[in-house]
């Protein structure tokens, strides 16, 4: 990252997009250009879906969102973004990544102004709605837009980079809600409608910038492709590269055989496999919690004796930085120690550290203080909240929160209430109808249970982002962005990308339900459990791409795939025989 950063700090900035305007002869800056002003897809995908935590706060007030439209306006887009990036292969295929990029880029800023003009929720449903088509399509096109631009020893620092940007818009996204929140009136405006500034400037340098040469020879665009492929690489000699995606595109035209892409990728081993592998790690990244985690968080620290709403939103921002912070590690070790290592450790690091947040819960749900305090308003006799006899069960109900008082560290006098449905922060009734009154000794507890085992989970949340974010929030991007052939990489990448969003909807939406069932301990020892069945997944399957140009991935999944992890990089090459379907292990000879 600090070599990007020296190097962009060379171009300076106008410059920057005017000499790719005049498609003057290449430097390393180009590359870092067009990684940057790509990876600003990423940085959009991580600013949408994580600004709305915090305009929904607001949002719920000023629109009284019922809970209904509040999932609403959070989910859709997610499962927007699900259906976009299935289609965004078949746009890929067909105009190119500039195109798409663009394209993305357009809708981010569409959408971004409908939502900041909304005057009512359909309305900022429908902005919702679009900046999620836009989220998909960028996540499934940026990664192999700089896959195919970038030099193989420099591509997975720079894909890796997407995801850096991903993880960064987050954190932005977590500032501007905590800096709008003071502003109770329309601040949900400025949070929302700020998206179109990043968007615009991308949609404007992509302007400027040249499609990928990977798919302009692809499309028989042959004096083009070797124009951008030399001008990207800085005027050096090209024709070895050249010719081996030349060659390569020659080659798959024999295997990629006959029907939709889709169907061939299924029939053609290889292709298969690689499918198999880039879908798996997509699906483990997810079912191992990191949203629900990161949504969590907020709660997490609340348990941890965080009591002020504000100060919680501020502390959200530090796990959003956290999560942030361990993704430039990510960013700094891909090319060193390649991604099946750096998955293998993150995924196993995740499983332990999702092991000690489970272990907080449970310690804190035995040791759950009891309800003491039954109080006598007639108007709570239909509710059940007051049928619970500890924090633990009052908690897990939504609709019910504990209100208690506190004799130095004990709790004393507790009572387990409805919640104000318009303001959670307060009972519906009796003494906490005010929310927390730390003057009058009276705290108000929605979604979580005073306890001294806080700093476990608190311990466990840290862990996990530091494990979490260097392999299994990066890689998943990463690898699939370089393990298809040519002509499978904008389905498969789709295939992928629609997957990710498909388990992140999953998890985000059955996370409360899972809670109330199997308790929140329960909860997040299934996800290590999961964490565990992905770290199988990966010691199986997962082969090393580092240094390995795009055009000889295809040889690390000629093999059965269980045996994937075998053959590291620098050990196998694929010799093509005669261009065939099949292939057998003799195909794959040893360097020695
Ligand atoms: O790789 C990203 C990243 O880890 C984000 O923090 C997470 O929110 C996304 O779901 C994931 O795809």
């Amino acid at each position: 990252i600090w070599r990007t950063f020296n190097q962009m700090k060379g171009c300076k900035a106008g410059e920057v997009i005017l000499r790719a305007a005049r498609l003057q002869h290449g430097s390393p800056c180009f590359i870092y250009t067009l990684a940057f002003f790509s990876a600003l897809g990423g940085f959009l995908f991580g600013y949408d879906t994580g600004v709305v935590s915090g305009a929904m706060l607001l949002l719920k007030r000023e629109m009284n969102l019922s809970s209904l439209w509040q999932e609403l306006l959070v989910s859709i887009t997610v499962g927007a973004a699900a259906v976009s990036s299935l289609a965004g292969g078949y746009l890929n295929g067909l105009f190119g990544r500039r195109i798409c990029i663009l394209l993305a880029s357009f809708i981010f800023s569409a959408g971004g102004i409908i939502m900041s003009v909304a005057h009512n929720k359909e309305v900022l449903l429908c902005g919702r709605l679009t900046v999620g088509l836009g989220i998909g399509i960028a996540s499934m096109t940026v990664p192999v837009y700089i896959a195919e631009v970038s030099p193989s020893e420099l591509r997975g620092q720079l894909v890796t980079i997407n995801t850096l940007f991903i993880t960064g818009g987050q954190f932005v996204a977590s500032v501007v809600d905590g800096v709008f929140s003071y502003l109770p009136h329309d601040g949900w405006r400025y949070m929302l409608g700020l998206s179109v500034v990043p968007a615009a400037l991308q949609f404007l340098g992509f302007l400027f910038l040249p499609e990928s040469p990977r798919w302009l020879l692809q499309k028989g665009d042959t004096q083009n492709a070797r124009l951008v492929l030399s001008r990207i690489r800085g005027g050096v000699n090209v024709d070895e590269e050249y010719e081996s995606i030349r060659s390569s595109i020659e080659e798959e035209k024999i295997d990629a055989g006959e029907g939709p892409v889709l169907w061939r990728i299924l029939t053609f081993a290889p292709a298969r496999r690689a499918l198999i592998v880039g879908c798996g790690l997509q699906m483990f990244q997810q079912l191992s919690g990191i949203n629900t985690v990161m949504y969590y968080s907020a709660t997490i620290l609340q348990m941890s004796g965080v009591q002020d709403d504000q100060m919680a939103i501020w502390l959200a921002s530090a796990t959003a930085f956290t999560n942030f912070l361990f993704t430039l590690v990510g960013v700094w070790l891909v090319e060193r120690v390649g991604r099946r290592k750096l998955s293998l450790g993150s995924i196993l690091g995740t499983a332990v550290s999702l092991m000690v947040l489970a272990a907080g819960f449970l310690l804190s749900a035995q040791a759950s203080p009891p309800v003491t305090f039954h109080p006598n308003d007639p108007s709570l006799h239909n509710s059940t909240c007051i049928t619970y006899r500890f924090c633990e069960s009052c908690m897990l109900n939504p609709d019910c929160g504990f209100c208690y008082g506190k004799n130095g560290t004990a709790v004393v006098e507790s009572s387990c209430m409805p919640v104000d449905v318009a303001n959670t922060e307060a009972a519906a009734a009796g003494r906490c109808s005010n929310g927390t009154q730390e003057s009058a000794g009276v705290f108000w507890a929605f979604n979580y249970c005073p306890t001294s085992y806080s700093w476990i989970v608190l311990l466990g949340l840290v862990l996990y982002l530091a494990a979490f974010a260097p392999g299994m929030g990066p890689m998943p991007w990463t690898v699939n962005s370089e393990i298809y052939p040519l002509w499978a990489r904008s389905t498969g990448n789709a295939c992928s990308a629609g997957v990710n969003w498909i388990c992140n909807v999953l998890v985000s939406l059955t996370f409360l339900h899972v809670a109330q069932y199997l308790t929140y301990y329960g909860a997040f020892f299934l996800y290590s459990g999961l964490a565990l069945l992905g770290f199988v997944f990966v010691v199986g399957c997962l082969p090393e791409t580092k240094g390995l140009r795009l055009e000889e991935m295809e040889s690390l999944f000629g093999r059965q795939l269980c045996s994937c992890g075998a053959g590291g990089s620098q050990s196998v090459h694929y010799i093509r025989v005669n261009g065939g379907n099949c292939r057998s292990d003799e195909d794959v000879t040893d360097d020695e």
